[in-house]
């Protein structure tokens, strides 16, 4: 099962020859292609075995257009190059409105700084802006703040965190 597919509109970042790389919705396919490997760039952690896989696959698509999961595919290569999630909050305030909040972006080390990582974050914000979203908010490291800010992003308050 496929998620909705996320609305589409013209490529960001300039850098990236747009037919090298083909920006779609998570697949089922995408473990045999180098998905898990790629979010181990993000934050290390074990294999995951296929049935997890599945299993999380079949619970995010579930929830349809509220979770999307986008990924770049080499396509000369076949492999995925780049991911990146967005998730739509549904709140009380503001008129019952609706938050997007952008999760877990990573391009491959060695597609970096060819404007891929921007074109997937602007396919993100499409996305939820295209659901309705009044804003789209995302955690990150001071160091990306150059990167965010080239996504249109501005700096805004402060992240807290509290870890189990
Ligand atoms: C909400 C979250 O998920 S935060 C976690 C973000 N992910 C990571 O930290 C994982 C490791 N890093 C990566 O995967 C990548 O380096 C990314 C995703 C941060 C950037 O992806 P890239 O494809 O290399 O970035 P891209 O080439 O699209 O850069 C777009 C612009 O941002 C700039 N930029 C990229 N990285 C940075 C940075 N760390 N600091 C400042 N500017 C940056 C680029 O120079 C470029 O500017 P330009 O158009 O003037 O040349």
């Amino acid at each position: 099962m496929e998620q909705p597919q996320a609305a589409m509109a013209s490529e960001a970042g300039a850098g990236v020859d747009a037919d090298a790389y083909r920006i779609r919705p998570l697949e089922l396919g995408d473990l045999s292609k180098g998905f898990c490997d790629l979010l181990a760039q993000l934050s290390p952690s074990a294999p995951l075995t296929e049935d997890s896989f599945r299993s999380r696959f079949a619970e995010l698509a579930a929830l349809g257009g509220d979770h999307l999961v986008l990924v770049a595919e080499d396509a000369g290569t076949g492999r995925i190059a780049a991911a990146g999630a967005v998730l739509v909050e549904r709140k009380f305030i503001r008129r019952c409105g609706t938050v997007g909040h952008v999760e877990d972006v990573v391009v491959d080390a060695a597609a970096r700084g060819r404007g891929l990582g921007e074109r997937v974050v602007r396919r993100l914000v499409e996305h939820a802006s295209a659901r309705g979203c009044y804003k789209v908010i995302l955690n990150c490291t001071p160091e990306l703040r150059g990167f965010y800010a080239k996504c249109g992003f501005m700096e805004k308050n402060v992240q807290m965190g509290l870890y189990f």
